[in-house]
Formats: structure tokens, sequence, C-alpha cells
């Protein structure tokens, strides 16, 4: 087979129960609706399980599964004999359990036991008992490298000491997460011969400086999700031969207590997006995106629209069977659909919780243009996005959408003349007046926490965004972790930020309610806030001290300084240029507007004005 053809993978794919929240009935259940070919059963999810292990095998067979791993057995080698007479004693009783489970490999860790001496000869020499015991029932142990393990804590040493107890029954697991997060070079795996290579487990996790323990234990992510070159660090394991499963192994806390439905469809997704990198896919790529073709906006109430009038956006046109306006200034398009509440959609939410009755909005979809909506669509699906059902009468467009993993419908959609979209709409004789707005430069959606990392990975594999680097800043009602995914091409950019309270969030605070925002492009923002605040918009006050700070900070120019704060715009500044940009009030108790400069290529979202901007928000609603 040539090199650039593409195939799919021959590994298997399997997942690890720790992964999941639930008993194991919800995990087996969870990872074979997601389309997992095995599982790595976790000590702890059996021992709780009222299932003998005989019957937890049939009920793998029943879904589909079969059980590639038991694990974990824990501090075995370098020990006094009377010790490992006890050590090896534990191990039979296990393979009891693993005989009836139908798993023919253990995994054990690398010793962190008081017990232990630093003895790779006597390592070596136990470990070459116990796989001669496991061989003469037909099993096989593979040893791995804890990142704290008393003595043995890189694979290279674990391999150093299988190498030298040379059994055929005892080989390797390799764990992503163990040999990257020591900063170990994973290109030497080339170097091991594929049969030693037992067994696989892939875990992501973001940089973060602290014990390695407590790292692995909390914050491992699926691939893609973190910081590490998965694709690199499989491409090497591949490359050396192995074939077993690519195994999923991640302890995260959030994982550990959201739905295992959908989380197996996160680590699933992350599965097949790792699997695209290294160039192993069936799965069509993703067409390239040229920008937001529109975002709808749900709300029963006026304040919207009055708004999008006074940011000088005309209402252009009115769906010819539907409630939904159209309104428009340069490419920005902003739908208002007055069928729907603003809550009716936002299942992902606490419902209601610092809201008006009756004046909610929300941020129900956003579209994307797409060089190929079927074939966009067609790659969300294979990626496990769920389909939406549309209504749409004769003659109306067929617009393909998905659920992001927030609720958020996600459309793919090609705007321009013949065959639009935008023929479905009516026109009106809308009244503009040019504020200069130009088009969208992005849509910001605050997820659920527990949604954030998902999240992240679905825009990046489904739509082929490029995610940024997580950042973190403290807001005046917690810390808000924030990422942005973006991707385009020269006719447009689509832009999505994401943020996310890290904890869930109190309920006193009511100017605070996952608040989503539309931001829009001007190439003059103190000009656009001019016309804005004559047309009367609600705009955003911006306090004193900001600017006072912003002087001694980054010293703009003092006209320019003085012109921001007479107009309530706020300043960054990053390694291309400067971001002028100011914001409407909250609307609908929800919504709000952006407008926007970014200023010889500023490429980030103004992040460092998002405190003050919060607090600002949060008066406005007080009154
Ligand atoms: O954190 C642990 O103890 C642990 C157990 C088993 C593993 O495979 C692992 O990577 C870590
Ligand atoms: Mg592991």
């Amino acid at each position: 087979m040539s090199s650039t053809e593409t195939h799919a993978l021959e590994n298997r794919r399997a997942i690890a129960t720790v992964c999941l929240s639930g008993t194991l009935e919800d995990k087996l259940t969870a990872a074979a609706a997601a389309g997992f070919d095995g599982v790595e059963i976790f000590e702890n999810d059996l021992i709780a399980s009222p299932w003998s292990p005989k019957q937890v095998r049939e009920h793998c067979a029943d879904l589909g599964l079969t059980v590639d791993l038991y694990q974990p057995f824990r501090d075995f080698e370098a020990v006094a004999p009377a010790v490992l007479a006890a050590n090896l004693r534990r191990a039979e009783l296990k393979f009891d359990v693993m005989e009836q489970l139908g798993a023919d490999t253990m995994l054990v860790c690398s010793s962190v036991s008081p017990d232990a001496v630093d003895d790779d000869d006597l390592a070596a020499e136990q470990l070459h008992t116990l796989a001669e015991r496991a061989a003469a029932r037909g099993l096989r142990i593979a040893y791995e490298a804890l990142a704290w393990g008393r003595f043995v804590n890189t694979y290279e040493h674990s391999w150093r000491i299988v190498r030298r107890a040379a059994h055929p029954a005892l080989g390797l697991c390799l764990d992503s997460f163990h040999i990257l997060s020591r900063g170990s070079d994973p290109a030497a795996i080339r170097t091991i011969p594929g049969e030693k290579l037992f067994f696989l487990q892939l875990a992501d996790a973001p940089r973060l400086e602290m014990d390695v323990l407590q790292w692995s234990r909390h914050h491992r992510l699926f691939p893609g999700q973190g910081a590490f070159d998965l694709t690199a660090f499989t491409g090497h394991v591949r490359a050396a031969g192995y074939s077993g499963p690519l195994s999923l192994e991640v302890f995260n806390d959030v994982f550990r207590q959201a739905d295992p439905g959908p989380a197996a469809v996160d680590a699933m997704r992350s599965l097949l997006a790792l699997e695209e990198s290294l160039g192993a896919t069936t799965l069509p790529a993703a067409p390239a995106l040229s920008g937001h073709a529109f975002t709808e906006i749900a709300t029963a109430g006026a304040e919207v629209g009055q708004a999008l009038a006074a940011l000088g956006f005309a209402h252009m046109g009115q769906h010819r069977t539907k409630p939904v306006a159209l309104w428009q200034q340069g490419e920005a398009r902003i739908l208002v659909n007055s069928a729907a509440s603003g809550t009716t959609s936002d299942t992902a939410f606490d419902k209601g919780a610092g809201q008006g009755a009756g004046e909610s909005a929300s941020v129900v979809a956003l579209a994307v243009e797409s060089a190929d909506p079927v074939a966009s669509a067609d790659r969300a699906q294979r990626l496990l996005a769920p389909l939406l059902p549309r209504t749409h009468s004769a003659g109306e467009a067929d617009l393909s959408a998905v659920a992001a993993p927030d609720g958020t419908s996600v459309f793919f959609c090609r705007t321009g003349p013949g065959g639009s979209w935008l023929d479905d709409f009516a026109a009106v004789a809308g009244k503009a007046v040019d504020a200069g707005v130009t088009g969208v430069d992005h849509v910001s959606l605050t997820q659920p926490f527990d949604h954030f990392d998902e999240a992240a990975l679905f825009y990046r594999a489904v739509l082929g965004l490029e995610p940024d680097p997580v950042t973190e800043f403290a807001a005046p009602f917690g810390l808000v972790r924030s990422r942005t995914v973006s991707g385009g091409t020269e006719s447009g950019t689509v832009r999505i930020a994401l943020d996310s309270a890290l904890l869930r969030r109190g309920d006193w605070a009511p100017g605070v309610r996952e608040p989503q925002h539309i931001a829009f492009t001007t190439a003059d923002a103190l000009a656009s806030a001019r016309v804005m605040r004559d047309l009367g918009a609600p705009l955003l006050p911006i306090p004193g001290n900001y600017y006072d700070d912003l002087d001694a900070r980054l010293a703009p120019p003092p006209d320019l300084l003085d012109a921001l704060r007479a107009h309530s715009i706020l300043y960054d500044r990053d390694e291309h240029g400067v971001l002028l940009h100011f914001f409407t009030e909250i609307l609908g108790g929800r919504v709000f507007f952006e407008v926007l400069q970014r200023i010889d290529g500023y490429a980030g979202y103004g992040a460092a004005n998002a405190p003050v901007r919060m607090a600002a928000h949060r008066r406005s609603r007080l009154g």
C-alpha cells in the first residue's frame, strides 16, 4: 500500500471503564453505543458490580465488546521472598477472575510500594516468574511504568526490565500520559519490537505545572483536547509494529461525573480525529469554511430587534413561513426568531436563573459558510454529531444542521445568488443607517463547564477549526476558562469563542447567567460608536478606572485615550496590533453584542478586558 493512500486503521478501538461515569453496566452500555470494539476493565468497577466476571463477559459479548485488558495490578515486583509469595497468590486469584472475564492481558503498574527495592535484576526475575504463571493459564502481563513509579517511572526503564526478563508472556503497556508528562522522547519507541508492545493507552492532558500523580488522576483528557502531540506519539507506536487496540485511559474529574453516553461519544470522536491525523481514515475531509453565514437568536421580546436597529442594522427580510426576521448590515446577518422563547432550546443550561419572564433571548444557532454543505454535514455525522431534523416547506432551502454539545444548532450553508437560504426570506423595505458594521468576527458561547473540553474537540474535529490554547482569567463571579477555535479562507473566517465557569457557578450573581454574544467587525470603531450612540444603542458604560489603568499599562496616544474614554471603547494590544472594541448591555437576560476593530492583524479577543466588561454588565443589569 502506498504511504499516501488513505485507509482505515487496522487497530481496534477500546476504552477503559475508568473514563466513564456510573456503574460497570452504565459504562459498558455507553462504550458499546458509541461504537467501541473493546474495553479495559478497571478492577474497582468489577469489584463494585453485582455481576460475576462470567456475567460481565457474557454481557460484553452481547454488546459486541471484547475485554481487552484487566487492570491494574499494583506493587508486584522487586520485593523480598515473603512479599513475593503473597503477591503471586494475589495474582493467581486475579488470573481466575480474568479467565472468567475472558481477558487475556493483565496490566501491572510499576511499583510505588515501600516494600520494593531498587534492583532491576530482581524486578526482571520476579516479573519473569509472574509471566510464567500467566502463560500457564494462557494469559500475558503488560508492564507499565507509572510516571510516579518508585524506581521505574520511564518507558525506557520498563523496557530494560522487560527485555532482561525475556519471557514471551511479558511485554509493555505504553501509556502516552506517563511518557509525555515526563517529557520523555517517544521516538525511541520505534526501536522496541512490535510483539513486545502488548497494549497502548492513550490520554492527552493540558500542560500543568503540578505533581504528576495529581495531574494524571484529575486532569487527563481525550486525545486532541489537551497539549500533547498524540499524533506523533501514536505514529511511533504504530511504526514499531504495534497492532493491538488504541485504548483510551482518561482519569478526569469532569468526565467521572458526566453522563456516560455523550462522554463515550466524545471519546470516540477523539479517536476518529486522531486516526484522521494519522492519515488512516475514511472520513471525508472538512470542507473549507469561509465565515459566518448567520447567527440566530430566539426571543419573544422586542429588545434584540430594537438594539439591532440602533446598531444600524436593517430589517431586510421576513421568512416566508416562519416568524423569523432577517437583520443585516454589511455581511453580518442575524435572524431573530420569535417562535421560540429563548429558554426552550437551551437544554444544556440551568433554566431561568437571573431572567426576567418573557424577555429572554438566546443564541440558538450559528451558521457557517461551507464550500460543500452536504459534505460538511456528512463529515459531522460520521463524527457522531447528531443531525437535527429539519422542517422546511416545498421550495425552501433544506439546510443541514447538527447539534453542538451544548445544544446549539450548527448549520452548514452557502450564501449567495441561486439556491441560497436567503431566498426563503421575502424582502422588507428596512430602514438602515450605515454604522460601519461589515461582518461577524466571532460568536461567543458560554459552555456548561462539563461540556467545555468536549465542545472544543467538537468544533475542531467536526468543523475542521484550529483551537487556540486554553486561557483562564479571574472574573468578578469566579474563574473563567476560555478557548477559541477558528479557521477560514481568504474570503472569510469562522471564529467561535468558548467560555466556561471553572466550577458550577453560584446562583447569587444575577448578571452572569451563561452569557452569549456576537461580535461584529468595523473598520472604524470610534466612528461606529458615535453613530450607534446617536441612534440610541444601549452601549455599555466602562468605568474611568479602566482608562487610568490603560494609560499606565499600555499608554495609548492621549487623544485616542480621551476618545476611548468618551465612548466606553476598550483597548488591547498583542504582538501584531491593536484591538478597539465596545459592547451593548445584556439583552433578554443573556445576549449582548460587541463591535470590534482589529488593527494590523491583532489576533486575540480582548480577554484582558473581559473582567471589566463582566463587572460593567452586572451594574447595568441592576440598574
Ligand atoms: O493512577 C493509577 O494508579 C493508574 C493505574 C493504571 C494505569 O494504567 C494508569 O495509567 C494509572
Ligand atoms: Mg495507564
